[in-house]
């Protein structure tokens, strides 16, 4: 395994927590007295954080007005609210990322989560879906001064496991994991079944693009065979 370490992104990566985010989106929006919005304009809002997450839903309104910063700030309160209530009720964990995970671990590959969900919503959402032994530390989008798609949280969790950002994997499902994991100098790999704000993943400036977290396991294996010939 040519990869000392492993950072998974988690939104679209490793759960699927759209259908939880939309019922916490849209309890937001009635309690503010605008209608609901579909599952898929709501994920194609997911991935640069829950203020953006909140920002984008509420600009989302009849007369186009923005947001001020203090509309923000009320409806962040009553997304958290509504979010802590129903987070990970039905969030699923994807096909392969149980396997993926425990080849990686087999090979004794550092691991850790490097998300753009504050650490309030992600720490007991990865406890309920059973992930959390998986990782050495989960960097959060509250963690550092910077979120993805600044390299800085993605460093960060380098850091925290004394690994090389040069020999570290990333994976992600979106442009903000492709970004960071390039300006850090990391090898990245795409899944295509997340959010990417409702962009094609073809169109990402990644090293590959593989099915499943297992998938991705397996493409690391095949470049120690091809770096060791
Ligand atoms: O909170 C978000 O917007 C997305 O989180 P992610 O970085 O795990 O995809
Ligand atoms: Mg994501």
């Amino acid at each position: 395994m040519p990869f000392s370490a492993v950072l998974l992104d988690l939104d679209g990566t490793l759960l699927d927590t759209i259908p939880d985010l939309a019922n916490a989106s849209n309890a937001m929006r009635m309690e503010l007295g605008l209608a609901p919005l579909s599952q898929d304009t709501i994920a194609s809002y997911v991935g640069k954080g829950t203020e953006n997450l909140v920002l984008r839903t509420l600009s989302n309104n009849p007369d186009g007005s923005v947001p001020t910063a203090d509309d923000i700030k009320q409806g962040l309160e009553i997304f958290g609210r509504h979010y802590h209530a129903v987070n990970g009720e039905q969030a699923a964990v994807y096909p392969g990322v149980v396997q993926g995970l425990e080849a990686f671990k087999a090979a004794g590959v550092k691991m850790a989560v490097v998300t753009n969900k504050p650490t309030e919503f992600t720490l007991p959402l990865l406890e309920r879906a059973g992930l959390a032994h998986f990782f050495e530390h989960v960097v959060c989008g509250d963690t550092c001064a910077r979120k993805k798609p600044h390299p800085m949280p993605l460093l960060h969790a380098c850091e925290l496991m004394q690994a090389d950002p040069q020999g570290a994997l990333a994976i992600g499902d979106s442009i903000n994991d492709a970004l960071a994991a390039r300006a850090a100098g990391m090898t990245v790999l795409a899944v295509p079944y997340g959010y990417n704000e409702g962009m094609d993943v073809r169109t990402l400036e990644v090293d590959d693009i593989v099915m499943s977290i297992s998938e991705a396991a397996q493409w690391a294996f095949r470049q120690q065979t091809n770096n060791n010939p």
